[in-house]
């Protein structure tokens, strides 16, 4: 099934065959044009639905090309980070940054964890150093650092002498005692165990009582300050003075400088200042970024990416190398649809086989000169108009990085790709790196816009990683077993759509800037194929238009008694059942061979419909609003919770008062009204031709689609729809009944 296409020694990148998949690809694209060419012959003789089934069905070709192209050639490498020694003389320093925003939605005790299974990764210590962002500006996640990384010195030394594999304490005891006969591994589980326990609820007490806590001696910084207005704090939790392997790396604490009216570009600007400060300290040539969920399951995965960034001959290969985001404790069966299993082993490793990987804002190592804008080395005369920094650096190319001289002299060297610079004593740069963290360091430079992490985008993820491939670099997909990192997924209802709303805004804001990839295919060197994958991506908010008109289409079928479909005796019926047939076997054989259950797919078909009608549909109108400056677009942070277990229902869809619930809610309304006037006998007198059973097949697939919806409809509590949504839909379901009804009336 698999064959290598180059075997450098570090690692092999093989290219999958799917023919079976590709054959179903195929199959159903010539299904969809042949149902597009068989609307456009008879549309002389249908009404509006054959002409709206027609459009809808036209952008879902669109899309289904888009989805082919994405995963045509699935290509997977294969990491040997066991030959790394042999390869590799000396391992090179790596700046570790997470992120935390919110101590109430991310428990620092989840952001601990995270740190501290960074801390005891299988890498040289003195190479490493973990910088910790908090826009939360919050003591106890300082305090909570300081803690932990008093547990971790004894914590790294144990994992690493008995090979622990979870290195994230709170999954590492929560699964059952190993099995070790060893009595000092008991004794040494046991101990680590109660310092845990310890560490955890000074961790919870803090949270508790951080209000009245004193805020005095190392925690003065604190005092007397807002979330939102503050200047800068950045705290060296340890520093790994001697530079000793076997020590902890540096953990360094930074609160970035906020004031009310300055913007300070969420997430992109937080790795923007953490960028700054650790090239001021450490300047490490790779930078490995996660959010503050995602711990470290495979400790070696620094050695991994190590061998794609290392091992190849042309570094243009690996701009940047990423992870897939994969998630702990999922749901049974996904039934919110968040788990994307099936889409990192098809649409991921498709996309893998063209410029690479998109950027996912986690789990990534970046080449610290290409977050600084350069070019790959042989991309030649092009790379002026490309990048900002070329050739030694004049010091007018310096305005890109601001004014502080330190910095600039970092990014240089940085930017030469020079081995490192000396060490340095790390409380001896705090002054400098306040500079670079404050709130007014960026204006009138390039970060955001040519170098960093770009703003613009509530998915500034994938518009830096798009910066990025259009300078010309590829990036890698690294997929260890076990698995690199894992987080958390959202478990309820509302915060699954809001952060559905949010990749949704993000994505489109992207797509309606100067920025977007058919740009960059035409004036940089963006390939063709991976813009068309960017635009798969991209069109997300788009998809809800035809999304919502097809199907509410059934329902307008049957209360106005016309019809989209070709009756059961037309031969015509056979493109659609073919289509239909083809779509749900090729589906079910994706979810099966990756492992998946069929409700897992059932689940993720319905998901896939709900987040496009309700939460897509949000993103759209977010960004009208921010185009019609009546409001711009927020990063609202997914709230993390760790809990496994909460009752026997979990995985029922929950509801709130949102008006994100209100399309969904609205559709399945609709067709209860049509299913009530088709079988009360009360559509009206047909125009050209009657509806029949394909409109009510329809119509019920809808409904079943929606069905955590119908439930809503009726649970109580967060698993009911709000009475207050239900008013609403009913008026918008009434309203447009009425609308069509008497439009169609008037035509007859
Ligand atoms: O003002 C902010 C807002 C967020 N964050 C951090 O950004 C990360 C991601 O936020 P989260 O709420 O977890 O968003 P998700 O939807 O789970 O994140 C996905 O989508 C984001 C883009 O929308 C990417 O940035 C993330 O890396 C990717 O995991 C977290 O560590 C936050 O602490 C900040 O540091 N500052
Ligand atoms: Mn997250």
């Amino acid at each position: 099934m698999a064959k290598a296409i180059s075997s450098p020694n570090l690692y092999d990148k093989v290219a999958l065959k799917y023919p079976i998949h590709r054959a179903f690809d195929i199959t159903i694209l010539v299904l969809l044009i042949s149902l597009l060419v068989y609307r456009l012959l008879y549309i002389s003789n249908h009404g509006f639905a054959w002409l709206l089934a027609l459009l809808c069905e036209t952008c879902f070709t669109f899309t289904w090309v888009l989805t082919v192209s994405s995963k045509w050639n699935p290509v997977e490498y294969k990491t040997y980070p066991e030959r790394l020694s042999q390869k590799i003389q000396e391992l090179p320093p790596v700046d570790i940054f997470v992120t935390t925003a919110d101590p109430v939605l991310e428990p620092p005790i989840l952001t601990v964890n995270t740190v501290i299974s960074l801390l005891a990764v299988d890498y040289p210590a003195d190479k490493l150093a973990c910088y910790v962002s908090d826009d939360g500006c919050s003591p106890t996640t300082y305090y909570s650092l300081v803690e932990a990384s008093k547990f971790a010195k004894l914590w790294a030394p144990f994992c690493k002498k008995h090979n622990i594999q979870v290195r994230a304490p709170f999954r590492y005891f929560s699964s059952e005692v190993p099995l070790n006969n060893s009595s000092e591994f008991q004794q040494e589980y046991n101990k680590m165990k109660d310092e845990y326990e310890e560490l955890a609820s000074k961790i919870n007490d803090a949270d508790k009582k951080s209000i009245e806590r004193n805020l005095s001696g190392d925690f003065a910084a604190f005092s007397n300050i807002e979330g939102k207005n503050h200047p800068a704090i950045i705290k060296v939790v340890w520093e790994n003075k001697a530079g000793i392997s076997d020590e902890l790396p540096h953990l360094i604490y930074i609160s970035r400088e906020k004031r009310p009216k300055h913007p300070h570009h969420y997430k992109a600007g937080a790795m923007n200042v953490l960028t700054r400060v650790s090239g001021m300290m450490t300047n490490a040539p790779f930078m490995l970024n996660l959010d503050c969920d995602m711990f470290v399951n495979n400790p070696k995965i620094v050695c991994h990416a190590m061998c794609l960034l290392l091992g190849s001959r042309n570094e243009m290969e690996s701009g940047f190398v990423q992870f897939p985001q994969y998630f702990y404790d999922g749901l049974k069966d996904d039934p919110y649809g968040n788990q994307f299993e099936v889409w990192h082993k098809y649409i991921g490793n498709g996309i893998v086989g063209i410029q690479g990987p998109f950027y996912g804002g986690t789990g990534c190592f970046h080449r610290r000169k290409v977050i600084y804008g350069s070019c790959p080395r042989d991309v030649g005369i092009q790379a002026k108009s490309l990048t900002p920094v070329h050739g030694d650096l004049t010091e007018e190319q310096l305005k890109i990085f601001g004014n502080s001289k330190e910095f600039v002299r970092s990014a240089a060297h940085a930017l030469q790709g020079k081995a490192n610079m000396s060490p340095k004593i790390l409380p001896n740069l705090i002054e400098a790196a306040h500079e670079v963290a404050g709130c007014g360091y960026e204006y009138g430079t390039s970060w955001g816009k040519e170098v960093g992490w770009q703003y613009g985008s509530a998915t500034e993820d994938i518009l830096t990683g798009l910066k990025i491939h259009a300078r010309g670099w590829r990036s890698v997909l690294c997929t260890p077993d076990p698995r690199a990192f894992l987080g958390c997924a959202p478990r309820v209802g509302p915060i699954s759509m809001t952060q559905q709303k949010r990749w949704a805004t993000g994505l489109l804001e992207i797509l309606m800037s100067e920025r977007n990839p058919i740009i960059a295919t035409l004036t940089a060197r963006l390939q063709f194929r991976q813009c068309l994958a960017y635009l798969w991506i991209l069109i997300w908010g788009l998809r809800s238009i035809p999304e919502i008109c097809y199907a509410v289409l059934p329902a307008y079928c049957i209360i106005t008694n016309s019809s989209f479909l070709p009756k059961a005796h037309e031969p015509a019926m056979y493109i659609h059942v073919a289509l239909f047939l083809s779509y749900v076997i090729y589906g079910l054989l994706e979810y099966l061979e990756t492992g998946l259950s069929i409700r897992a797919w059932w689940n993720n078909q319905r998901m896939a419909r709900v987040n496009a009608t309700n939460a897509w549909l949000f993103g759209v109108i977010s960004v009208f609003l921010k185009i019609l400056r009546i409001s711009g677009t927020v990063f609202e942070v997914t709230q993390k919770d760790q809990s496994s277990n909460n009752g026997g229902d979990e995985g029922r869809f929950t509801f709130d008062a949102s008006p994100i619930f209100v399309p969904g809610t609205t559709i399945l309304l609709l067709q209860l009204t049509a299913f009530v006037m088709g079988f009360g006998g009360m559509q009206l007198p047909s125009v050209n031709d009657a509806s029949g059973l394909g409109e009510i097949l329809c119509s019920v697939l809808v409904v079943m689609c929606f069905w955590p919806f119908v439930k809503g409809l009726f649970g109580k509590g967060k698993y009911g729809i709000p009475l207050s949504t239900i008013c609403k839909s009913s008026l918008l379901s009434l309203s447009f009944v009425y609308l069509v009804t008497s439009t169609s009336m008037g035509q007859l």
